[in-house]
């Protein structure tokens, strides 16, 4: 017996096609089907319907839900993250509003490295516990999928603690989730001034691990001024492909001192913030075809400026919009405020929006061909907004604008 839902009376359905990264104009394509239903059978869409007309055999569906005129979109791919920490920063804010800046907090022993130490400190349990509270939040805001990075332990035993969590959530939590390696993140304490020792390491003793237990698909860098240089970026992303992990690289999130190119010259999938990025890093980019996953609600909390999107489109660069979700530079796992700022400040239509939150993401985490579109076989993950269109979930902001999230075929 095969488990069926119905969801009728959808006043929009819109959501790009094509499990592939949209580019160009393409980013702003989206389909819109009028008066639609959406009959799931075992978690995969099994038809979509418009113009008032039921899917075949929909009405004998086990379960039938309303979605009473109301806009449905595909289910939010959420790409890049730090979900899995020890502690909060809040004391940090002080120190910013006098003046210090991100970069000083870190050099002075603080930012990414004292959430290091919490984590060093906490168990498996407690990041556990704190993390899946988090996805439950993040669902309820309509994320179905999501991407978490390592980066807070910078030691085997601790890198290997969170992966571990991120494994364990995902075969525990709805949530879909895909594991980043990034060891990478910061040098710690133990390696101070010895960053080129602190790569051979992670290269040696932790990649290799890493891979052979499947605990990460991707490796990612945080390539910046005071933090990782290109040649020591570009060693670790080596390794790591050596080893058969996806590249991303933090670039020219502060200062542009070639994250960018470097991402275009290794052919990465993604390169992440590029506030600072220039016609150099963006052709580089372009003609690699790696897709800019852009964090504006990082801009908004470190008073920066914003990335420039629209030029990324023109240019031909997939375009993916993520929360940054981590306890120093975006304490907020809120996806739609990403959704209001990429609207506000990078400009970017409602239909180009949804693609970069939907399978723009999905692609620069391996999940495109499973989630990210609403197409017949895919996945059923899918939101239905407390809104008429697209245009409204721009608009507004501070409300969760999600009112159902279905996640493979389930309400959640
Ligand atoms: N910039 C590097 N990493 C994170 C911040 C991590 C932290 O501050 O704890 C980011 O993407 O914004
Ligand atoms: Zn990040």
């Amino acid at each position: 017996m095969k488990n069926t839902l119905l969801i009728k009376n959808i006043g929009l359905l819109q959501t790009p096609v094509g499990s592939f990264s949209h580019k160009g104009a393409q980013q702003g394509e989206n389909l819109k089907l009028q008066q639609a239903a959406v009959l799931i059978e075992d978690g995969i869409i099994k038809e979509i319907s418009q113009d008032g007309m039921l899917p075949i055999g929909g009405e004998e569906a086990e379960t039938i839900m309303d979605a009473e005129g109301q806009l449905v979109t595909p289910g939010l791919v959420e790409g890049h993250t730090h979900l899995v920490f020890g502690g909060y920063r809040q004391h940090e804010i002080p120190l910013k509003l006098k003046g210090a800046t991100y970069l000083e907090i870190l050099k002075a022993g603080g930012g990414i490295l004292d959430t290091v130490r919490h984590t060093r400190q906490a168990s498996f349990d407690q990041l556990y516990q704190k993390s899946f509270d988090f996805l439950d939040e993040m669902m309820a805001l309509g994320v179905t999928t999501c991407e978490a990075k390592s980066g807070y332990g910078l030691d085997l035993e601790n890198e290997l603690k969170m992966l571990k969590v991120v494994k364990s959530l995902d075969e525990n939590h709805p949530m879909d989730m895909v594991s980043t390696f990034m060891g990478a993140h910061a040098i710690p304490d133990e390696y101070k001034g010895r960053g080129d020792e602190f790569i051979q390491m992670l290269c040696q003793d932790v990649i290799p691990v890493v891979a052979e237990q499947g605990l990460a698909e991707f490796a990612d860098v945080f390539c910046e001024d005071s933090v990782f240089d290109v040649p020591q970026s570009r060693t670790y992303m080596e390794c790591a492909k050596a080893h058969g992990l996806g590249l991303k690289i933090h670039a020219d999130e502060i200062e542009e001192i070639g994250g960018s190119e470097l991402a275009g010259e290794l052919a990465a999938v993604s390169a992440e913030h590029l506030i600072a990025i220039g016609e150099k890093g963006m052709a580089a980019m372009a003609k690699a075809g790696t897709t800019a996953m852009l964090l504006p609600a990082t801009s908004f909390y470190l008073g920066k400026t914003f990335a420039p999107a629209r030029r990324m489109i023109e240019l031909g660069i997939p375009v993916a919009m993520a929360s940054d979700f981590n306890p120093g530079s975006c304490p907020s796992l809120n996806l739609q405020f990403a959704i209001n700022l990429g609207y506000l400040r990078y400009k970017l239509t409602p239909e180009e929006i949804l693609t970069a939150v939907t399978i723009n993401p999905a692609c620069a985490i391996g999940r495109g061909s499973r989630v990210g579109t609403l197409e017949v076989g895919k996945q059923a993950d899918l939101v239905i907004w407390d809104a008429p269109d697209m245009e409204m979930l721009c608009y507004r902001f501070g409300s969760n604008m999600a009112t159902q999230v279905i996640k493979k075929g389930m309400l959640v």
